[in-house]
């Protein structure tokens, strides 16, 4: 029997909005999704672990993995380097399980060129002033990183129509659910075991 690929899940949205919260509390869930950790050039955060959080990287070591062709995706955002490893993505998939990857959108929309049967989620915030807050609040930016993110998420947001759902972060149990809801959709959307139902019903019908 033929082995059914896994589905890419692709979660993206400005910076503050939310991406990396959700991401995690829908993990704390009893979830089948695979999480694909990215690469960055990014200093790790107070409490952040390589191979946890990033695959941490000097840029020399990320422009090899560019040229290399090692990630599906890259971006540079505030003036660092992030990307997603290709080896895990494609072997997770071919594997058939489920990949999760929480990415801006420059890389997202990378990623919807070459697997252009990949889910796109597009989060957005309540409000601009409520993005605002949240960046400001977590507390891990300078003010000059801040004005940056927020210039970015005026455009970021301009991209949300490229997205096949979109997503209100108004309360992070919601829209975990909201995500979960997406998931099994797709699941039942592509299911081979559907379209061999569906194949012996037309067949007693004609
Ligand atoms: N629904 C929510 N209501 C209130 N605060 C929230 C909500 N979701 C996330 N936050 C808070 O907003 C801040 C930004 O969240 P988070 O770091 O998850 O955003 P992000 O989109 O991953 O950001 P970045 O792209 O910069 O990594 C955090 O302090 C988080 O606790
Ligand atoms: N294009 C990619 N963007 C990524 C990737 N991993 C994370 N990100 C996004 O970068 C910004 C900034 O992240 P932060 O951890 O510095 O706050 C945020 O929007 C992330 O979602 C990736 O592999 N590719």
């Amino acid at each position: 029997m033929i082995k059914e690929k896994g589905i890419l899940f692709v979660l993206s949205g400005p910076s503050g909005v939310g991406k990396g919260t959700v991401r995690k509390a829908l993990f704390e869930q009893d979830t089948d999704l695979r999480y694909s950790i990215s690469m960055t050039t990014r200093a790790p955060r107070e409490g952040e672990k390589d191979g946890v959080d990033y695959f941490f990287k000097t840029r020399n070591e990320f422009e090899k993995l560019i040229s290399e062709g090692e990630l599906i995706e890259y971006a540079e955002y505030a003036n660092n380097y992030y990307g997603t490893p290709k080896a895990y993505v494609q072997q997770t998939l071919e594997e058939g399980k489920d990949v999760f990857l929480e990415i801006e959108v420059n890389g997202a929309l990378q990623v919807r060129e070459n697997f252009p049967e990949g889910v796109f989620v597009f989060l957005i915030p309540p409000s601009l002033e409520e993005l605002k807050d949240r960046i400001v609040n977590r507390g891990t930016e300078t003010e000059e990183k801040i004005k940056a993110r927020l210039e970015a998420a005026r455009d970021e947001i301009d991209m949300m129509d490229n997205y096949d759902y979109v997503i209100v972060n108004d309360n992070v149990d919601h829209a975990v659910s909201k995500v979960q809801s997406v998931v099994l959709s797709e699941h039942c959307k592509r299911s081979r075991v559907a379209k061999q139902y569906k194949q012996a019903l037309e067949e007693d019908l004609t």
